[in-house]
C-alpha cells in the first residue's frame, strides 16, 4: 500500500481525477445538495466511460489487489481512482455492449425494464485470470435502492473466479444509502459458489461528495487491509 498523500489527510475537495492516465469527468461534483436532487437528472456522456477515454484496464503480473468497477456518470470512477491512488491496485472497468443513455429519464426507463425482466446488460470485456489477487474491491452505484445492473452481469458471469478473496464493496449513491445492494451482491456471489471469500464492510459515498471523501477512503482502505 502507498502512504496516503497530503490531500488524503483532510477533507479538502479533490475533484481532479485520473484513472489509467485518463481524465475523469463527474458532473455531480459541481452540484450543491439542492441542485443535485439526490442524483435525479444526472447526465452522463452516453458512453459509460468518458467519451474520449478508453475503458480503464491496468493489469500487472504482480499486484495482489484489483479494483473492478462500473460508472455511468463518473462518480464511482472517481472513487475507484482514489482507492487506486492509495493501494496501487490493478483496475478493471466493467464495460457493457450497449451503454446507458446520456439522458437520465431514458436510463431510468431502461433500468426499470431490465429489473422487471431480470434482463441484465451484456458485457463487452476481457477478464484476466483473477487467481493472483488476494483483495478485490467491487465498485458500483446504487440504482433503485439496490446493486446496479452491470455489476449483476459481472458477478453472474465471473463471480465463480472469486475464490479465497477478501471482497470489499464500495459505492456511490444519491443520498438514500446502500439499500440492499450488499446483500444482493453477497447473494449473487453465493449463487456462484462463494468459496472461502471474506467480506469487508462497504464504503458508501454520496455521488456529489466523492471529491471530499479522501480521508473516508483512506480510513476504509486501512480497515479493509487490517481485517483481511
Ligand atoms: C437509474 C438510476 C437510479 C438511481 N437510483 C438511486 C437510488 O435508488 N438511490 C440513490 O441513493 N441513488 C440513486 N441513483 C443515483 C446514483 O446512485 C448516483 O448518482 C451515483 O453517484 C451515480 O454513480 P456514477 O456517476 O458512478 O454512475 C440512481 C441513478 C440512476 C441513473
Amino acid at each position: 500500500m502507498k502512504l496516503a498523500n497530503q490531500a488524503s489527510q483532510n477533507n479538502e475537495r479533490d475533484a481532479s481525477g485520473e484513472i489509467d492516465g485518463q481524465l475523469i469527468l463527474a458532473p455531480q461534483l459541481s452540484k450543491t445538495d439542492s441542485q443535485w436532487q439526490n442524483g435525479a437528472g444526472i447526465i452522463s456522456d452516453g458512453k459509460d466511460t468518458n467519451s474520449q477515454n478508453q475503458p480503464t484496464r491496468k493489469i500487472t503480473s504482480t499486484a495482489k489487489e484489483l479494483i473492478i468497477y462500473f460508472s455511468r456518470s463518473g462518480s464511482t470512477e472517481l472513487l475507484a481512482s482514489k482507492i487506486e491512488q492509495q493501494t496501487n491496485a490493478d483496475i478493471l472497468e466493467i464495460v457493457i455492449k450497449d451503454p446507458y443513455a446520456s439522458n437520465y429519464q431514458e436510463t431510468l426507463s431502461r433500468v426499470n425494464s431490465e429489473r422487471t425482466n431480470q434482463d441484465y446488460p451484456e458485457l463487452n470485456m476481457q477478464v484476466p485470470d483473477l487467481s493472483q489477487y488476494q483483495t478485490i474491491y467491487l465498485g458500483y452505484q446504487v440504482w433503485a435502492m439496490t446493486l446496479s445492473h452491470p455489476m449483476v452481469s459481472f458477478i453472474n458471469t465471473y463471480g465463480n473466479q472469486f475464490i479465497n478473496k477478501r471482497l470489499a464493496p464500495f459505492m456511490t449513491q444519491g443520498g438514500y444509502g446502500q439499500g440492499d445492494s450488499v446483500q444482493r451482491l453477497r447473494q449473487l456471489i453465493r449463487n456462484q459458489g462463494d468459496q472461502g471469500n471474506t467480506f469487508a464492510s462497504a464504503l458508501v459515498v454520496d455521488g456529489n461528495k466523492v471529491d471530499r471523501a479522501n480521508s473516508q477512503v483512506s480510513n476504509w482502505v486501512t480497515q479493509v487491509n487490517e481485517n483481511s
